[in-house]
């Protein structure tokens, strides 16, 4: 289970008292999550989330409170730093520094369908329309250049047919690296997988865990929704719901011809991004209770990407 940091009633009870939310009437730790201490947190006064950053940027959370608050109230459903009566958002539990959000209501979906996959698309394209005139700066700390610094010796670590699919990928982001970074930009959520996202029947209801969220080029983030909402186990595409994700997007941001040509190379390197990491946090926490995903389905993944020819719709 996924709680680094166990708390204690009384240490919860007073963290809380400045919120005036009312008296705890529960809480609980959250097995699911690989980064953080999550909890929910019963108080007479609603449903919360009480988060222990555990690691990552830290010195990044006054950006994720911002973004948060822009997409708020840009009516995006998402998580926000509730404020204590004195309007600190961020403040320090157990030594860790801890934010206390919502509770969104919802489940998330293992296996969506084109109209949950329709959902996401609209969600990402209202991300990209509320941040990409006043775009708040954060570079990625799993961006491009940290792929290029990661990748190659961790191909090492791999049998020689993963090995020579995965230079290929690490090839391919150095020969289009100029282009990519010249495509049209906005806030990313940069990590909107099936485990982040909260549906209540067909209805999208919440998007959590910003803590990858950066600035960058918007096809990345459909590159990296698309990997993961709309594949088949053996990693190929589905065309069906990967149509519908991106139509619904485009109905709201239409896409440019650069980003029609580079969509296939992004789909690989968005599978590139995520099989490095989980490599890496395969390494970091062999033998320990902390969840930790598949690195092969990213190389699974990113092999049937290079056989793909699906395209972006109504493009131009
Ligand atoms: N604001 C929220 N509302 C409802 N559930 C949440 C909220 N934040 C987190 N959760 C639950 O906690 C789990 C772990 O949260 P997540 O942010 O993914 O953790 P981590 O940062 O450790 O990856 C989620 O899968 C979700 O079930
Ligand atoms: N959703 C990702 C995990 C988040 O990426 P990380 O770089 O923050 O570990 C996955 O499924 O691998």
């Amino acid at each position: 289970m996924s709680v680094f940091t166990p708390l204690q009633r009384d240490e919860l009870d007073a963290f809380l008292a400045p919120y005036r939310l009312g008296r705890l009437r529960d809480f609980e730790g959250i097995a699911a999550g690989s980064e953080n201490s999550n909890f929910f947190v019963s108080l007479e006064r609603g449903e919360y989330v009480l988060t222990l950053v555990e690691r990552g940027p830290v010195a990044d959370l006054p950006f994720f409170i911002e973004l948060l608050d822009v997409l708020h109230q840009a009516r995006l459903p998402v998580p926000f730093a509730i404020r204590t009566e004195a309007g600190e958002a961020l403040r320090s539990l157990a030594e860790k520094p801890a934010l206390l959000q919502p509770r969104l209501a919802g489940k998330h979906v293992a296996s969506p369908n084109a109209h949950h996959c329709a959902e996401v698309g609209r969600w990402l394209a209202r991300l990209h329309l509320a941040t990409r005139d006043r775009i708040i700066e954060r570079r990625s700390d799993r961006g491009l250049d940290w792929m290029q610094q990661e990748g190659p010796s961790l191909a090492m670590s791999l049998p020689p047919e993963p090995l020579e699919l995965l230079r290929d990928g690490l090839a391919e982001i150095a020969e289009l690296k100029p282009k990519i970074l010249a495509l049209p930009r906005a806030n990313l959520h940069a990590d909107l997988f099936r485990d982040n996202v909260l549906f209540e029947g067909s209805h999208l209801t919440g998007v959590i865990d910003f803590y990858n969220a950066c600035s960058g080029p918007m096809l990345y983030d459909l590159a990296i929704a698309v990997n993961d909402w709309c594949s088949h186990p053996n990693g190929e595409l589905d065309e069906e719901r990967s149509q519908a994700l991106l139509a619904a997007y485009s109905a709201l941001r239409r896409f440019s011809p650069a980003e029609a040509e580079l969509w296939r190379p992004m789909l690989r390197v968005a599978c590139v991004r995520f099989w490095l990491s989980r490599l890496i946090a395969k390494q970091n926490f062999a033998g320990q209770s902390v969840l930790i995903k598949d690195p092969d389905e990213f190389c699974r993944l990113l092999a049937a990407r290079q056989r793909c020819h699906s395209a972006l719709p109504f493009a131009f």
